[in-house]
Formats: C-alpha cells, sequence, structure tokens
C-alpha cells in the first residue's frame, strides 16, 4: 500500500476527496490519508508523499522539518514554488521568459503593469495577490481614464490587457505529465463601439469567477462546436507537445492549470492569462485515475532515486 498524505483547505478536501477518488485509489493500492492539522507532521505517516494547498509559515515550517526528519517523503509541491503563483505578477514570469514559437504559434502573456502606463483600453484590473479568498477573485473591467481613476483606490492591483478571444477560455489541468484541457464560458469580446458606448463616468465594471458559470452555448460564443472543439484540441496539442515539460520544469511544480485564451483575431496567438496551484481538479474528466496514475508515477521516481531501488517506507 502507498500512503499519500493530504493537508488541503476544507473548500478542496469537500471538492476534490470524493469516495470515487478513495475507492478507485484503494483498488490500486493506495491510501490517501488526512494529515490532522492539530498534531505535528512529523508525528504522522508514514507517508510516501504528501499533496498540500496550504498557506502560511507554520505549516511550511512543518513540511520543512518533515523533510529533515523524513527525507524519503516526496512533498508535491515544494512550497516556495507554489509561493510564485500567490502573486499575479510574478505567477507569469515563467511564460514572458519561455517565449517559445511553436511553428507559426505563439504562447505569450498579455501587456500587463503594476502602473497603467502604456496599456490600451479595456483593462483588467485584477488583485496582486491570490491566497484563495473571494476577494483574491475580484476583478475589474477597465474601459477608460476615469474607470482608472477610479480604482486607484483599490491598492495593490495589477492591470492587464483584455484580448479578445471569442468568448472561450481553456483550461488546462495539469497533474505530473498528465495535460488535460478543458473549456471553458469566458466573457464576449469587446470592441470600438462597445468602449465608446460605455458611460465615461462609469469606466469600470466588477465581475468575479467569470469561468466558472454554466456552459454557454458553443454556436453563440465563440463560433461552431466543432471550431471551439478544434480550438480546445489545437491548445492541448499546444499545451502537450511543445509547453508543458519547458512550463511545469520552469517552474517547478507537478499540480496546477493555467488558463489559455487565442486571439479571436489571429488564431496563432495564445496567451495565458492565469495560473493556478492546486485547482478544481474535480472539474477534470476521470481526475481519479489521473491522480492515481500520478501517484504511482511519483513512488516509482522516488524508487528510481533511492539506490537500493526499494522504496523504503519512512518508519520512526
Ligand atoms: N487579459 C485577459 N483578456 C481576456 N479575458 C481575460 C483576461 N484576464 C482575465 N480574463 C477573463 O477573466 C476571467 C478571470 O480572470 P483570471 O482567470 O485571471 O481570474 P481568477 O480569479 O484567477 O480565475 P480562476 O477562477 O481561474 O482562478 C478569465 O477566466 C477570463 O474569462
Ligand atoms: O476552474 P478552475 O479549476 O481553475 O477553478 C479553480 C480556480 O482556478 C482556483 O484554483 C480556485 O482556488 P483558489 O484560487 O484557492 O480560490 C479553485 O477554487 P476551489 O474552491 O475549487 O479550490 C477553483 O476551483
Ligand atoms: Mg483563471
Ligand atoms: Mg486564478
Amino acid at each position: 500500500m502507498y500512503r499519500i498524505g493530504y493537508s488541503l483547505f476544507p473548500k478542496e478536501v469537500q471538492s476534490f476527496i470524493q469516495n470515487s477518488l478513495l475507492d478507485h485509489a484503494k483498488q490500486c493500492g493506495i491510501d490517501l490519508i488526512e494529515i490532522d492539522p492539530t498534531k505535528p507532521l512529523t508525528q504522522q505517516g508514514p507517508f510516501d508523499c504528501i499533496i498540500h494547498k496550504h498557506n502560511g509559515s507554520d505549516w511550511n515550517n512543518q513540511l520543512q522539518q518533515l523533510s529533515l526528519d523524513h527525507p524519503n517523503v516526496v512533498v508535491i509541491d515544494p512550497p516556495q514554488a507554489i509561493e510564485h503563483l500567490h502573486n499575479r505578477v510574478s505567477m507569469l514570469d515563467v511564460v514572458s521568459n519561455l517565449k517559445i514559437p511553436q511553428g507559426n504559434q505563439t504562447f505569450e502573456v498579455p501587456k500587463q503593469r503594476i502602473e497603467e502606463l502604456g496599456l490600451k483600453f479595456p483593462l483588467i484590473a485584477k488583485p496582486v495577490s491570490v491566497d484563495g479568498s473571494a476577494k483574491s477573485h475580484e476583478m475589474f473591467f477597465v474601459f477608460n481614464e476615469n474607470g482608472l481613476k477610479k480604482l486607484k483606490l483599490k491598492k495593490p492591483i495589477m492591470m492587464q490587457e483584455f484580448v479578445n478571444h471569442s468568448g472561450v477560455i481553456f483550461k488546462v489541468y495539469v497533474v505530473g505529465d498528465h495535460v488535460k484541457c478543458v473549456k471553458r464560458s469566458s466573457l464576449s469580446d469587446i470592441y470600438k463601439e462597445t468602449l465608446n458606448s460605455v458611460a465615461e463616468d462609469e469606466g469600470f465594471l466588477l465581475f468575479s469567477k467569470i469561468s466558472n458559470l454554466v456552459e454557454k452555448n458553443d454556436e453563440a460564443e465563440g463560433g461552431s462546436s466543432n471550431e471551439v472543439e478544434g480550438y480546445c484540441y489545437g491548445a492541448e496539442k499546444l499545451v502537450e507537445e511543445a509547453k508543458m515539460p519547458p512550463l511545469e520544469f520552469a517552474m517547478g511544480l507537478k499540480l496546477f492549470n493555467f488558463d489559455l485564451i487565442r486571439n479571436s483575431r489571429d488564431g496563432n496567438k495564445y496567451f495565458v492569462i492565469d495560473i493556478n496551484y492546486f485547482p478544481g481538479y474535480v472539474n477534470m474528466l476521470e481526475y481519479e485515475s489521473i491522480f492515481v496514475d500520478f501517484f504511482y508515477d511519483v513512488v516509482q521516481e522516488k524508487r528510481k532515486k533511492n539506490s537500493d531501488g526499494e522504496v523504503e517506507l519512512d518508519v520512526k
């Protein structure tokens, strides 16, 4: 039996630790064990691996102590690598630095700044800090200078140029070497006429968690369903073949998803607009078998790293 410890926020336990996952894991010889937050981590286990979605220095210190006491326990993922995704400015640096065109396709980040200098309206104003709170998902459309002035009061905010993308977004879920592209509804395109029609004194519009809305009718948004499926296939190919290893490697993370949009006017231009640590994996088809395969990959990799070829359970 492989023993996988998990320490997740209650909302993740509720959504991710489904009986379907526990049962499938058990049938495949994997025990998913909840870590008791009230007890010292080093006194729990033994574990082969730990997965976690947790904030706070105390938890990070406990993980550090565990790695000292039990170096054979694989911590997925290292807190310092996860920290990079808690800031919307730093989270996308890794994509900007990748700059790998795939043939005539590009894979980049919309122009974004803390200060809006040199950005083109409309903009999306996003909270800089990502901490799992509803507040960190509260965003604003900014249509004009007036909107910008009014928003200045809300700090700290990052401005990102809005990219028209036919109302469809691709959530690319990554679980180690497993990649799944899920299509979701998104914001509709905005053209000059809309911008001009926004009352000068309004200037901005609040929205939140838009990509979790019920799927819109494909016909209505983003073209016909085969066209949208084509986008999704293209996005998945793009990610699987050319991008994933560098992106995953560059971030040093195994459990994340990212939001990929495709420019309405130029189908070869893809943009990454958001990266999320330990997202809503339950939205990913067959997440149970993907995670069980992933846990096996982790333990096999550990086996390979142990020169004696045996997976040593960390026993006290
Ligand atoms: N630069 C952009 N261009 C076009 N649409 C955008 C842009 N940034 C955000 N959006 C739209 O706003 C939505 C929310 O933005 P974003 O994904 O950054 O927020 P979030 O709160 O981190 O979302 P999630 O629930 O995915 O974590 C996106 O799903 C997309 O529909
Ligand atoms: O549609 P997805 O799976 O991307 O939605 C995720 C979202 O990306 C974030 O990861 C949310 O986590 P927080 O940023 O910590 O709020 C997830 O919320 P959760 O309650 O499911 O953890 C969304 O599912
Ligand atoms: Mg997003
Ligand atoms: Mg996000």
